[in-house]
């Protein structure tokens, strides 16, 4: 009957008995001792200082009737708390045969199970198990949901927000700029003869060299910008709070800094340069986050067309604003 751990080197997992009779715990331990490890608390205020100093608790046995607080405030504290963890704890309450009426009021307040005392040792660790494997799989579930959630908003190779996470993140930007007429922009960066990297170096350098200029966009910019890698050997940046003056000095500086950086295969130094272009919420003509790469799109052109390694802020191909 002992709760499978998922992996031969698994301790056991955590139980948290919270009883005040010194009979009862006793008895629990001789119980559970061999397929939890034990930690006790006398009354509800000990459980939660407990609870709190000890995240990987896996699952609480909790009495009804103790003195300072009850099993039933026990149970409201855990389901109100504000980490996931504690909130989805399963919790057993003990009562006896008879008391229903506290066996429901455990429920409304948020217990997984109950047992009844006197305590039959083979249905305690019979629904100890039920609950524990239970919470599990529900936390592995939820791990795996959180992984492909951000594997959906990922570059594989760069590890960049993806083209999807950039037209996401950019929609709700849009939104919130022109609500509380803050400053946005974008920053539209293309590498230059890409595909003579390729070409002459093979696909494995053209992925590094993606890297370096991924590595140097995420080192260049703010937390609360967004990074993307929306195409082949094309980057995007969501720029929040940023005017088109402080977007033009960012991007020089991304500019001069991919110029700068040496990037090695084999025993060659080989030079990487960008084109980019940008574009401003409320200054340009764009009125959604696909416009506004439009314009901006429309300025990486126009860097292209006059040689590239270059920046373009405006239509009429300037490279600042001075
Ligand atoms: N190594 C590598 N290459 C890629 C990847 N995605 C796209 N490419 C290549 O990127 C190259 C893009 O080439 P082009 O669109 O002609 O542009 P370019 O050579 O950069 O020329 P300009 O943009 O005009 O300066 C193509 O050779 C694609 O095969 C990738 O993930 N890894």
């Amino acid at each position: 009957m002992k709760p499978e751990p998922s992996k031969k080197t698994e301790p056991l997992p955590l139980l948290l008995l919270v009883e005040d009779s010194q009979t009862t715990t006793a008895l629990l331990s001789k119980y559970l001792g061999h397929t939890y490890r034990l930690l006790h608390a006398k009354d509800g205020v000990q459980a939660w200082d407990v609870l709190e100093k000890n995240p990987d608790i896996a699952i609480v046995i909790t009495d009804i009737h103790m003195p300072n607080m009850s099993g039933h405030q026990l149970l409201v504290k855990i389901r109100k708390s504000d980490g996931a963890h504690h909130k989805n704890m399963p919790v057993i309450v003990m009562t006896t045969a008879e008391d229903n009426v506290d066996r429901n009021l455990a429920f409304l307040n948020g217990a997984n199970d109950f047992i009844t005392k006197p305590i039959d040792e083979m249905e305690l660790v019979a629904r100890l198990n039920v609950h524990y494997r239970l919470a599990r799989t529900i936390r592995e579930l939820e791990a795996s949901k959180k992984a492909l959630a951000e594997q959906a908003t990922t570059d594989s190779l760069t590890k960049l927000k993806n083209r999807r996470a950039f037209f996401e993140n950019g929609t709700k930007a849009v939104a919130l700029a022109r609500r509380y007429v803050s400053d946005l922009s974008v920053l539209l960066l293309d590498i230059d003869h890409f595909k003579k990297i390729n070409d002459t170096y093979g696909h494995a350098a053209g992925d590094d060299a993606l890297m370096v200029v991924a590595n140097i966009l995420l080192e260049m910019s703010r937390t609360e910008d967004t990074v993307a890698r929306i195409g082949g050997e094309e980057f995007a940046l969501l720029l929040p709070d940023t005017n088109r003056l402080g977007t033009a000095v960012l991007a020089e500086r991304i500019r001069s800094a991919i110029e700068r950086e040496q990037f090695i295969v084999g025993d060659k130094i080989v030079p990487i340069t960008v084109s980019i272009g940008i574009a401003t919420f409320g200054v340009d003509p764009a009125d959604s986050i696909d416009q506004l790469l439009g314009v901006a799109d429309n300025r990486l052109y126009l860097a292209k067309n006059a040689g590239r390694n270059r920046i373009c802020v405006n239509d009429e191909g300037k490279t600042t604003f001075a």
